[in-house]
C-alpha cells in the first residue's frame, strides 16, 4: 500500500545546518530559553547523537537536546523539548525521547535528569509519564532556583527531575 509520506512524520538526528530553524522552533514555543542560534548549531554538530528532530513537509515541528553527564555518563541530560503549537498532543515529544532512549548512543543511561519549569505542564507530564508507563522511579528536588537567574528577568524556577534506576541496554 502506497504510503503518503507526506503526511509522516519522520524522526532523525540534527545537524550543524539545522540550527537555525530550531532557533527558530525555540523561538516560536514562547515557554523554552531561547538560546542563541550558535548553541543549537553546535548541538547539531558536537551534541547531535543524543538530539532528535521531528520533521514533517520538511518543516522541523519538534527538537530535543540531551547529552551524557561528564561527571556520571549514566545520566542523560535532556535540556530542551519543543514542539511546534500546529503539532501538540500527537504523540511527538514521546516519540523524540523514547527515540532517544533507544538509540544506541544511549546504551547504558540509568538516569535521565532534566529541569522542568512550573508552567510546562506538557514536559511535566512527557517525564512523569515516561517513568510511571515503566515503572521507573521518580522525583523532583530544588534544582535552579528563580533567583539563580539575572535580577530583573521573570524566569521560573526549574525544579530537577529526576528518573531512575532503570536499565537502558537497548
Ligand atoms: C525539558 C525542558 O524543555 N526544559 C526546559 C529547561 C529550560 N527552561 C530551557 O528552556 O532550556
Amino acid at each position: 500500500m502506497a504510503v503518503n509520506t507526506k503526511t509522516q512524520v519522520v524522526y532523525r538526528k540534527p545537524e550543524a545546518k539545522d540550527g537555525a530553524r530550531v532557533w527558530e522552533l525555540i523561538g516560536d514555543t514562547g515557554t523554552l530559553d531561547l538560546n542563541s542560534a550558535y548553541c543549537y548549531i553546535l548541538l547539531g554538530d558536537y551534541f547531535n547523537d543524543t538530539c532528535m528532530i521531528a520533521e514533517q513537509d520538511d518543516k522541523i515541528v519538534g527538537f530535543i537536546s540531551a547529552f551524557r553527564s561528564p561527571r556520571n555518563p549514566e545520566t542523560l541530560f535532556v535540556w530542551q523539548v519543543a514542539v511546534a503549537s500546529s503539532h501538540r498532543r500527537q504523540g511527538i515529544a514521546k516519540a523524540m525521547l523514547t527515540g532517544l532512549m533507544n538509540d544506541k548512543a544511549c546504551h547504558g543511561v540509568r538516569f535521565i535528569e532534566t529541569t522542568v519549569s512550573p508552567s510546562n505542564k506538557a514536559s511535566r507530564r512527557l517525564f512523569l509519564g515516561f517513568a510511571e508507563e515503566k515503572s521507573i522511579p521518580s522525583t523532583v528536588t530544588v534544582g535552579y532556583g528563580a533567583e539563580m537567574f539575572p535580577g530583573g528577568t521573570s524566569h521560573e524556577e526549574e525544579p530537577l527531575f529526576v528518573i531512575g534506576p532503570f536499565f537502558n541496554d537497548i
